[in-house]
């Protein structure tokens, strides 16, 4: 489970983040749904230990991210930009070097790695240099390495940007087993149709803020709208910054 409490952070003369607040339970897939420039990214760097908030808390599973930011990250996994992979490296080694970051001993790491590797279907390229992989094969890769120390928590900031559709369909699968799993899965977008089609809870924010939490089914009975879409603008009052 993820907690933001009273989030600000100004970034130079923009208030990125103005007392966030939300939770993203176990067992849900979250989606954090904003124009651009409403403080996703913000948001999941904080939650990631990456920035520092000026005011407000972060804890995954109930710890602190400020106080104890090891403890935290062993039960986080950030999905990486899968287009920054180190080219050199095998999948194997890229999971491995990665878990053993997240603090695995060498042993465990290894085993912890082969069965990632099993489980997202990666065998067929575990030992191919990353180097030339297509988007789908990169995109495993990176998902991989999130949850090869099987966080309870996975974070990604628009997961399917620059994806395409086999790809994408993909990933969403991987994410609704994940959920199933009970995994708590919060990520980023403004994909309205993503959003729509993944999300258990929606948090619609906008300049920094929550403007309303809920299903995809709620916020539409909330505005009165048919679609996320219509909900959505009529929610945060324009439709710049989105895609359908
Ligand atoms: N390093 C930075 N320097 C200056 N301003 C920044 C920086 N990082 C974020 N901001 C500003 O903070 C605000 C929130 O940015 P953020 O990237 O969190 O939004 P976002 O919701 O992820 O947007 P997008 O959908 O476009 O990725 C924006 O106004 C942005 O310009």
């Amino acid at each position: 489970m993820i907690t933001v409490a009273n989030l600000s952070k100004k970034i130079g003369e923009v208030q990125a983040l103005n007392d966030l607040s939300f939770s993203a339970e176990n067992g849900q897939i979250t989606g954090l749904l904003g124009p651009n420039g409403a403080g996703k990214t913000t948001c999941l760097r904080t939650v990631f230990g990456l920035l520092k908030p000026d005011s407000g808390t972060s804890c995954v599973d109930d710890i602190d991210v400020a106080i104890d930011p090891i403890g935290a990250k062993k039960q986080l996994g950030l999905f990486p930009d899968p287009f920054g992979l180190y080219e050199r490296l095998t999948p194997r080694e890229y999971i491995r070097y990665f878990a053993e970051l997240s603090g695995m001993a060498r042993k465990p790491a290894k085993a912890a790695t082969d069965k990632v590797i099993e489980q997202l279907n990666l065998t067929d390229i575990a030992d191919r240099r990353c180097k030339g992989f297509s988007q789908g094969q990169r995109m495993k890769t990176a998902l991989a390495q999130a949850i090869v120390h099987q966080p309870s928590n996975i974070i990604l900031d628009e997961p399917t940007r620059g994806l395409d559709v086999m790809s994408t369909r993909l990933l969403r699968d991987i994410l609704i087993a994940l959920k199933q799993q009970g995994h708590c899965v919060l990520f980023s977008s403004h994909v309205m149709q993503e959003v729509a089609a993944l999300c258990d809870r929606v948090i619609v924010m906008a300049q920094g803020k929550v403007v309303a939490i809920g299903s995809p089914q709620q916020l539409c009975e909330q505005t009165g709208k048919d679609s996320l879409e219509d909900a959505f603008i009529a929610l945060i009052g324009t439709d710049e910054g989105i895609a359908a």
